[in-house]
């Protein structure tokens, strides 16, 4: 990926955030590397449980653990699972992001063979509802 923006040292670092991931009932193993404005890295994996809908996805944990660390600006989010296809953030995630990211932000979306998939949090939810609906 030539994008003037990617790094691929991100690969490595988000496969680190996927080895965390908390899984015994699904087996799918999903890590979450957000890159803050200052070039800091704030990792997230899936933690499930065992009442399934407490389930959080690696998208969320990340942005959810950097706001909690007072991490609120960011200049991409990058995702891996084990599967061929890189796969792509769940409705629940893309919503979230929409929320705490800006619409323009890549999101880079990977694989263990090296594919990347680029979008932005806005493409991925075009006609996303927001605050700003909320005012009108
Ligand atoms: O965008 C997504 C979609 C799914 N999952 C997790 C939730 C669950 O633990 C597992 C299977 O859905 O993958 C994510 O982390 N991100
Ligand atoms: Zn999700």
């Amino acid at each position: 990926m030539n994008d003037g923006i990617f790094k691929e040292e991100w690969l490595e670092e988000v496969r680190v955030a996927q080895s965390r991931a908390y899984t015994p009932y699904s087996k799918f193993n999903v890590g979450a590397l957000l890159i803050t404005e200052d070039d800091e890295y704030v990792y997230g994996a899936n933690i499930e449980n065992a009442s399934y809908s407490p389930t959080i996805c690696a998208e969320r944990s990340a942005l959810v653990s950097a706001y909690s660390q007072g991490i609120t600006k960011f200049k991409a989010i990058v995702i891996t699972t084990d599967v061929d296809t890189p796969s792509s953030p769940c409705g629940v995630c893309r919503q979230v992001l929409k929320e705490l990211t800006h619409d323009e932000m890549p999101v880079y979306m990977t694989n263990h063979k090296g594919d990347i998939v680029k979008r932005t949090v806005d493409e991925l939810l075009p006609l996303g509802f927001s605050g700003k609906d909320l005012n009108e």
